[in-house]
């Protein structure tokens, strides 16, 4: 057993032998609010303000349309993409920014469903998908896991739709038994938005490599937590948004991660300008544009697009193991000081408490809790309630302490004592 001075006293020094507690020098921060809602919209990194004052009045108030080119407004949506890729572990020209991380799903799920379909050629496994199940002519069901974040779940649904899929939900942790050679696209999140687990996206991509089947990765909550290595892993598609970990702000265009051998094939539905060979010759056909600027679609959110490309800065020399170590002993630590000081019984987690098994965020079921929540909020100390009944802290090791976890614990006992 700790009391709260011993608690106080390793919050200190564990906050003194930090090797990332000069980030948060890198972030504009409330120093009256404990800010544990990083995983829905991250805090606001220091020069992003500036930056996008300095577009507004200089490249579009003085520039103007010259700044499309003369000021890399164009290509801004593949540079920020490579600039998010050593994040999640992609080698440079395989990640684009723009669009809703829902618009993205779409593209992904559609552009997935054509690769596995088997008038689209052989499926993206290759050899060991054809002995292991192979293309075939009954790959009819899109697997999504049964408790996703609800706009995986509903853009799943009208892909589906779309490409004459059936949709199958089943939940996350029976995703990769679940597929088989009727599998054509799976939906997976890599972290799950209420309770914090960390599903083995390893373990899908092997079943469905071996079934031939395409993985869409949902990255929402992982990236910019912890180590994803979408190469390395060997997926097809991925996803994610911009505004949680990687701190880009409200409205943050989303970023899609397309493999590099699968580019010349990936044909995703929404065949706009932005994605065509030649945008300004003004063609009637389209013709799409190689490699990963053929996802995209539209005229880019060039603001928001500023703003998180200024807000990567933040991650200048910051290795994402680090960020991973971190991330655990915080969130290890927020749960023991939970355990020491909140009333035993009054809340139950809902994360694994085994670090290796979770993202970096702690979810507690407890009575009353959007009331609890909003108490808290009140008291300085942000996270989330999401129904029916839980707390929700995201933990986002580039600007919390080790003493803000504690904070945050000791506020929760006295709104529940
Ligand atoms: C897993 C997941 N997918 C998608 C989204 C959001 O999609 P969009 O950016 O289109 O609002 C969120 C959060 O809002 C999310 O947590
Ligand atoms: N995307 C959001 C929004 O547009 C408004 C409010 C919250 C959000 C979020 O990001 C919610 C978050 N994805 C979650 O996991 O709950």
């Amino acid at each position: 057993m700790s009391d709260l001075s011993d608690l106080t006293t390793e919050a200190a020094s564990r906050d003194a032998a930090d090797p990332l507690a000069h980030l948060r020098d890198r972030f504009d921060l409330d120093p009256d609010v404990v800010y544990l809602d990083g995983n829905s919209l991250g805090a606001l990194p220091r020069g992003v303000a500036e930056r996008v004052a300095e577009v507004i009045t200089k490249e579009w108030g003085r520039d103007l349309i010259r700044s499309w080119f003369g000021n890399g407004w164009w290509t801004a949506p593949e540079r920020v993409g490579d600039k998010i890729a050593p994040i999640i572990g992609a080698a440079p020209g395989q990640v684009v920014v723009g669009d809703s991380t829902s618009v993205n799903l779409f593209k992904a799920l559609v552009g997935a469903a054509r690769l596995a379909l088997p008038d689209d050629g052989p499926p993206p496994g290759g050899a060991e998908a054809s002995t292991g199940g192979g293309a075939s002519n009954a790959r009819t069901e899109l697997l999504v896991d049964d408790e996703t974040f609800p706009t995986d779940g509903y853009i799943a649904s009208s892909a589906a739709e779309l490409t004459g899929l059936v949709l199958r939900r089943v939940p996350a942790a029976g995703l990769a038994a679940a597929i088989g050679p009727q599998t054509a696209v799976v939906l997976a999140n890599q972290v799950d938005y209420r309770s914090g687990t960390l599903l083995d996206l390893a373990e899908l991509a092997r079943a469905a490599r071996a079934a031939g089947a395409v993985v869409v990765a949902d990255l929402c909550h992982s990236a910019g937590a912890l180590p994803v290595g979408v190469d390395a892993l060997g997926i097809e598609l991925a996803v994610g948004c911009s505004y949680k970990y990687l701190n880009g702000g409200p409205g943050a265009p989303a970023y899609l991660y397309v493999r590099a051998d699968l580019q010349s094939r990936f044909r995703q539905p929404l065949s706009g300008w932005h994605g065509h060979v030649e945008p300004f010759a003004m063609r009637t056909e389209f013709e799409r544009a190689g490699g990963i600027v053929a996802g995209r679609v539209g005229t880019p959110e060039i603001l928001s697009l500023v703003a998180l490309d200024t807000a990567l800065d933040a991650w200048a020399g910051v290795e994402i193991e680090a960020v991973r170590a971190k991330s655990i002993a915080l969130t290890d630590f927020f749960l023991r000081c939970v355990d020491e000081l909140v009333p035993a019984g009054a809340v139950a987690c809902v994360t694994p408490v085994e670090g290796a098994r979770r993202g970096s965020q702690i979810a507690l079921a407890c009575a009353d809790a959007e009331r609890v929540m909003a108490e808290l909020t009140e008291r300085g100390i942000i996270g989330d309630f999401r129904p029916p009944d839980l707390l929700r802290f995201g933990f986002a090791p580039l600007y919390l302490r080790y003493a803000d976890a504690l904070r945050a614990a000791t506020v929760l006992a006295e709104v529940l004592g």
